[in-house]
Parts: C-alpha cells; structure tokens; sequence
C-alpha cells in the first residue's frame, strides 16, 4: 500500500503503529498478578524523562499494523487485555477496541489521559503526567489514579490529581524504578499516614518478565 493510504488509515484508527505485543502478567496497579494480553503501541509526546519505554516515543519506528491482525493475535492468547504505550489515547482506540469487544475481550488501558478519550474500555488505568496534564474528561471515567513518585513534591501532586476524580478510583502511589531504594520509604510512611492511597510496584520488573 502507498504510505499516503497507510497514513490515512494510522489517522483513522484502522492501522496503529506497533511496538510490540505481548502475553505477559500485569505487574502493576489493581490488575497486579492476573494474566493479560498487552498491545503496546507507539507514539507518545509527553516526555517523562523517567519513562521506561522511550523506545515507543516516535511512531515512525513502528510498523503501521492493521487492527485485525493485532486482534486476530490477542484472541489467542487471553480474553483479558491491556492497551499501553507508548501513550495510546494519541491515536482513535475505537476501531481497535471495538473489534477486541466483539470478540468479547476484556479491555484495560494504560494512559496519561493527555490526549482525548476514545475507544471503548473495561477500565481505565489513569497515570496523570505534570508536563501534560489530563484531559479534564477522564476524571469522570479513571478506575485507577497510578501516581509515579520521583520525588517528594509528587505526593502534592498525587493528591491533587485525587481531588479532580469524579470516581471512586482506587488510589496508588508507584515508586519511580530508577529512584525506588530512596523514595520506598517515603511512599510507605506517606500511605500509613494517608491510607487512602495504596503503593503500586512495577513486580514484573522484580520477576524479571516483560
Ligand atoms: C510506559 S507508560 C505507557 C502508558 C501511558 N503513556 C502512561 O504513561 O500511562 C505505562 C505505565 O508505566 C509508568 N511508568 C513509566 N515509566 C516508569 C518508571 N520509570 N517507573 C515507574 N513507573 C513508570 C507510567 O506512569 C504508566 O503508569
Ligand atoms: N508486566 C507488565 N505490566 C505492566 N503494566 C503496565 C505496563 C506498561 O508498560 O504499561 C506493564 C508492562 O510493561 N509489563
Ligand atoms: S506518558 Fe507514558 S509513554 Fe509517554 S513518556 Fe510518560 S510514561 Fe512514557
Ligand atoms: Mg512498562
């Protein structure tokens, strides 16, 4: 096909730009420890200069990949899936997730909630990010607020984000990897004091799986 039509199609939402999918366990948040399907697509403008997945920042490098194809490979694997990135709300996630609910899939996502909501979803992991805040929209919508914690002016900035949540999200606090010796501390004595909020760790990256 011409790069014109496939650009065409990546703006449609009928081909995504994909990094890599894989079966794998969730290792963080509320889902922890259950078994999942994670499409991980790419392109993402934020800029976290902690993230863990730069690699997935420029969509270019990515093969545009038809929805059915990514679909036709989840379903052999799980019914429960996790969208990530990347930062999938870039892209239309309504032909995608359409078609994975057709096929009567659990559909989760992991997203800053930057870009506006769209696609269909069984719940909404919301990991709100300073330099580009969320759309005020996924407040209505979040299951989950997953704070990273890099430094101590972050749980500021993780009960702020709290207070904008129009749901009863459950409340984690997660240690950014590279800084986790120093911050665990003070993320434990922050939820014993606020117990409102639970710690999320990345424990995929503890049991060396992807
Ligand atoms: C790589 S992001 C992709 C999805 C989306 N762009 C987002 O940020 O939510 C997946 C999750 O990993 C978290 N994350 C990224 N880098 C991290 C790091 N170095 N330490 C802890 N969590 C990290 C993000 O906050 C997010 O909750
Ligand atoms: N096992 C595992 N769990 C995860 N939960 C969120 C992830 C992500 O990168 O979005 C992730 C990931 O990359 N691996
Ligand atoms: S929003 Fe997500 S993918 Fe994008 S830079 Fe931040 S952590 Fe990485
Ligand atoms: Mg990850």
């Amino acid at each position: 096909m011409e790069t014109k039509a496939i650009e065409e199609l990546v703006e449609q939402g009928l081909y995504l730009p994909l990094m890599e999918a894989f079966y794998t366990i969730q290792g963080e948040g509320h889902h922890t420890g259950t078994a999942a399907y994670f499409i991980r697509v790419g392109g993402c403008d934020v800029g976290c200069h902690w993230c863990d997945v730069k690699e997935s920042w420029n969509p270019k490098t990515h093969p545009p990949t038809a929805i059915e194809k990514i679909v036709k490979e989840a379903h052999q694997y799980s019914d429960t899936i996790v969208i990530t990135g990347g930062e999938p709300l870039t892209w239309d996630m309504h032909p995608l997730t359409s078609a994975l609910k057709q096929k009567g899939m659990r559909i989760h996502i992991e997203t800053s909630g930057a870009y506006p909501m769209t696609g269909v979803w069984d719940w909404i992991c919301l990991s709100p990010k300073k330099i580009k805040l969320p759309q005020p929209e996924i407040y209505k919508r979040a299951d989950e607020l997953k704070v990273v914690i890099f430094n101590k002016h972050d749980f500021k900035f993780a009960e702020q984000q709290a207070e904008k949540l129009e749901t009863n999200a459950i409340l984690y606090l997660q240690p950014e990897w590279s800084v986790r010796e120093k911050m665990m501390p003070l993320i434990v004595d922050y939820v014993m004091k606020h117990p409102k909020w639970k710690i999320s760790l990345q424990t995929h990256k503890y049991l060396r799986i992807p």
